[in-house]
């Protein structure tokens, strides 16, 4: 089993996301992360860029021991002198010096011919060898240089003393079989390539950088460069959990791991997401908050059954506790059972099977329910009276209007089964709605409070409604809940109602017997 050693480059290229800017306690508290992960190489900065950038990288080369730091620097004198201040404390010096070596790159930015950049690198590297123990050299925008010309500098960079050889796909540009047979190439055409180390460094632009850094592996790459969450430059750089985490999982295929800690991997990417600011999207592979979450009913049944049948990735092993069964309008019962068994509640089969159809019918309205919002359904259902007959809400409109008079159409099935609509006007909706329920119902009912609240936050929240009322000469609560306030404000006024004829009718039953 081949081992790869990881680069981590989230505090350079990394930063170099648009929008991102870490301070030095900041970039402090993710380089100890790194090292926790257990990341071979960390590249906390580019040292000549700004004396705040010199004095971070410094700052973690002196406290991080576990894992090898370095930093970038371009190809002169000043760059590596700078890289030399911040990392001339660190065990075994690193440093990573970089060379356009594309004819788009060598032409256009750097303006020099070949020749003056062969120069210029030897003559950076040989520089750079006098005081580092390893001296990384990268071909900026390798992937659009001509091949002969690389095996030409790579050969002279490796004798000029580099020890490890990066190849980066500086634009995200290449296919993945174009990238592994580069490494191919590379390893078959430069003769003292075996010196050395060799590196693969890819960009997103085209969605392949995590493909294209695994043919590099199976092409000969000793070293993967990449960033927490995949951010970077741009569409950013190949993320290293998917990296590590494909590695493990198709162990079968690749025949190479690296040495992270996988179940350190969740904890990593919060930290970055945190204090990058840059969020993680929900589908994102391995560290999405969705990567372990089942949503239709099919799957939560069979990940119920067992888990491998929708899991490929166990979320312990990247440091998630567990799955997560969200439920929501594609969940079925299975998991909408086992949710309500886990939050302690015994429903009747025909009380799960009515709170079922109320879940289903809230989802087609909210994206997901939450947990607050099932305990509501729940304890209405398990609050409810077992066979009693009851009014049973099947329909309620009320028209509004600041200048008209507020009016209610209820319709309700009787405890004697019969389908009965009536309507009423009121001051106000709520009004409305109380004065048409008292005409449907036999006695006269008086209202005394009314109460109402939101269950979670959010604007597609439900009401939940408490009554007090006397009906038939009996005080009594009752509680609704609904999306809309005016449908719970119903339901709590009926359910007060139904609660009294409860009591009635277990009364009743007690003299009969
Ligand atoms: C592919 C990558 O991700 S490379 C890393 C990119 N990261 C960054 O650029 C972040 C940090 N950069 C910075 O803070 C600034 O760009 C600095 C401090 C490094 C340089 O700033 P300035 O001196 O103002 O130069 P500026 O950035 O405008 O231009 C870059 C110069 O470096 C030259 N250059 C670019 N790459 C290299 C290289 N590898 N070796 C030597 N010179 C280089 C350019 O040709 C240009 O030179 P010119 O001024 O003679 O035209
Ligand atoms: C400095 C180099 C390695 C780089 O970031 C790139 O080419 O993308």
């Amino acid at each position: 089993m081949a081992k790869i050693d990881v680069f981590d480059t989230t505090l350079r290229d990394g930063e170099q996301s648009a929008g991102v800017n870490l301070n030095l306690l900041e970039k402090m508290e993710i380089a100890y992360q790194l090292e926790r992960l257990n990341v071979d190489i960390i590249e906390a900065g580019f040292p000549a860029a700004s004396n705040g950038d010199l004095q971070s990288v410094k700052r973690i080369a002196e406290a991080v021991k576990g894992s090898s730091v370095t930093g970038l620097s371009r190809a002169n004198q000043n760059d590596i002198d700078a890289a030399w201040e911040a990392l001339k404390g660190s065990v075994e010096p690193r440093i990573h010096i970089f060379l356009a070596t594309s004819p788009i790159h060598m032409t256009y930015k750097l303006k020099m011919t070949t020749d003056q950049v062969l120069e210029t690198a030897v003559e950076s590297v040989k520089y750079a060898s006098e005081k580092f123990t390893h001296v990384q050299w990268s071909a900026e925008d390798a992937c659009r240089s001509d091949k002969h010309f690389l095996v030409k500098i790579i050969k002279e960079v490796i004798d000029a003393g580099a020890t490890v050889i990066n190849l980066p796909d500086t634009v995200g540009y290449m296919s993945p079989e174009e990238y592994g047979a580069l490494f191919r190439f590379i390893k078959e055409n430069v003769p003292n390539i075996n010196r050395v180390k060799l590196s693969a460094h890819c960009h997103n632009d085209l969605g392949m950088a995590t493909s294209n850094t695994l043919k590099a592996i199976e092409n000969g790459a000793d070293q993967v460069e990449g960033t927490i969450n995949a951010i970077g430059e741009r569409a950013g750089n190949t993320g290293l959990e998917e990296i590590a985490v494909a590695l493990h999982i198709r162990e079968d295929i690749y025949r190479a791991k690296t040495g992270l800690k996988l179940d350190e991997l969740k904890r990593t990417s919060n930290l970055v997401s945190k204090l990058t600011g840059m969020s993680v999207p929900g589908n994102k592979a391995v560290v999405g908050n969705n990567a372990f979450a089942h949503e239709s009913g099919i799957h939560q049944d069979g990940v119920l059954k067992e888990k491998t049948t929708y899991e490929i990735i166990s979320p312990e092993l990247i440091g998630v506790q567990t799955n997560r069964l969200v439920l929501g309008k594609h969940s079925g019962r299975h998991a909408f059972r086992m949710r309500v068994k886990e939050m302690g509640f015994e429903l009747t089969d025909q009380k799960l099977n009515d709170a079922f159809k109320m879940f289903k019918d809230l989802a087609d309205k909210k994206k997901e329910i939450s947990d607050e919002d099932l305990f509501a359904i729940l304890m209405e259902k398990q609050t409810e009276a077992d066979g009693t007959p009851i009014y049973e809400l099947k329909s309620l409109q009320v028209q509004y209007g600041m200048d008209n008079i507020p009016t209610a159409t209820i319709a309700v099935v009787n405890p004697e089964g019969v389908y009965q609509q009536e309507a009423a006007t009121g001051f106000g909706s709520v009004e409305a709605i109380y004065n048409t329920i008292e005409k449907l119902v036999e006695d006269s009912v008086v209202l005394l409070d009314y109460k109402i609240h939101s269950v979670g936050g959010g604007r597609d929240a439900l009401a939940e409604v408490y009554v007090q009322v006397t009906y038939n000469d009996h005080q009594s609560s009752g509680r609704g809940t609904a999306q809309d306030v005016l449908e719970a404000s119903a339901r709590a006024y009926l359910d007060a109602v139904n609660r009294v004829r409860s009591v009635h009718h277990r009364e009743k039953q007690k003299v009969t017997v």
